[in-house]
């Protein structure tokens, strides 16, 4: 008999689905097919009380992917709000969080910023070139996941919330602030949960409370963006929405072309030279 079930955990081609009533099985795909993803909603056939087979999926709301120049990577789908999460300590990535907004422009899912580690000195000089992004219409929280990590609950509550971040910043430690003792810790990770010593290699969907889902997942260390088109790019930026059309060329790569409304927008200090880079970084490399 087929019935619905989300995805809690995906490796590989080995899956664990939750059905609504709560019954947990290991799944897997009919023939070779892999392009399922951590929070997808789909229909599946129970072979005993422990496995089953995944049919199909369930339209999405959102799918977050990342593609290389040779392949691509779903990260999660259904997803409400990415949590990017970021530390001073190991050196920030900025490279890394600005992909991960621009992903998060391209899928259309609001973004949080978290700075981790606020315990640390070197956080308050992080929170203040964060702060930047804070003024593009991003939602920005400090945390100490360390410590607890109650001030970012009620930033999630409500949603299906997806950690992303180089690995380090704490994404782990923060999931387990956040699961507590309260909250149900489906799949096989949860011994490893327990005990602490946790590295993540695969996404991993938990309940922070029956309105409330978090997914942890894999660090990143590069964020590809080739699945993006060129001219979409500007549209990720939102300090470059009051310039869209504006420039000479419809086809315009900002870069060598006259009369380029970013370009002059650089120049008067009304657009970062780092971001209109990033802009022309990006339309090389999907070039
Ligand atoms: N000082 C401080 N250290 C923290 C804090 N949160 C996490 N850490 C430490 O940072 C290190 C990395 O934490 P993890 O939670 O494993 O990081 P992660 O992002 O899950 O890393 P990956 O699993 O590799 O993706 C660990 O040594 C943590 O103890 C914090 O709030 N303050
Ligand atoms: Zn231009």
């Amino acid at each position: 008999m087929a019935d619905t079930a989300q995805i809690t955990a995906a490796y590989g081609r080995h899956y664990t689905v939750r059905t609504d009533a709560g019954t947990v099985y290991t799944a897997r795909t009919r023939s070779k097919r892999s392009d399922y993803a951590c929070g997808d909603f789909v229909r599946i056939t129970a072979l005993n009380d422990s496995q089953a087979v995944i049919e199909n999926v369930l339209p999405r709301q959102s799918l977050l992917y990342r593609q290389d120049a040779w392949k691509s990577k779903l990260i999660a789908a259904n997803v409400g709000q990415i949590v990017i999460v970021t530390a001073a300590v190991p050196a920030p990535n900025e490279a890394l969080l600005q992909r991960a907004l621009i992903a998060a422009e391209a899928a259309a899912v609001p973004a949080l910023i978290v700075a981790n580690k606020t315990d640390l000195p070197q956080t308050a000089a992080w929170l203040a070139r964060l702060s930047f992004y804070q003024s593009l219409g991003y939602a920005l929280a400090a945390v100490c996941a360390r410590d607890c990590a109650d001030t970012l609950r009620p930033l999630l509550h409500g949603k299906t919330n997806i950690l992303l971040g180089a690995s380090g910043v704490g994404k782990s430690t923060l999931t387990n602030a956040l699961l507590g003792s309260h909250a149900a810790r489906t799949g096989e990770l949860s011994a490893a949960l327990a005990s602490g010593k946790h590295t993540t290699t695969h996404a991993q969907l938990y309940d922070l409370d029956s309105a409330t889902k978090l997914i942890d997942a894999p660090g990143l260390q590069a964020f590809g963006l080739h699945h993006l088109d060129i001219i979409d790019l500007p549209k990720y930026f939102p300090e470059m929405h009051p310039l869209l059309g504006q420039c000479r060329f419809h086809n315009c790569r900002h870069r060598a072309e006259p009369a380029c409304a970013l370009k002059t927008a650089a120049e008067h200090g009304h657009v970062r030279v780092e971001r209109l880079a990033l802009l022309q970084q990006l339309t090389e490399e999907l070039s």
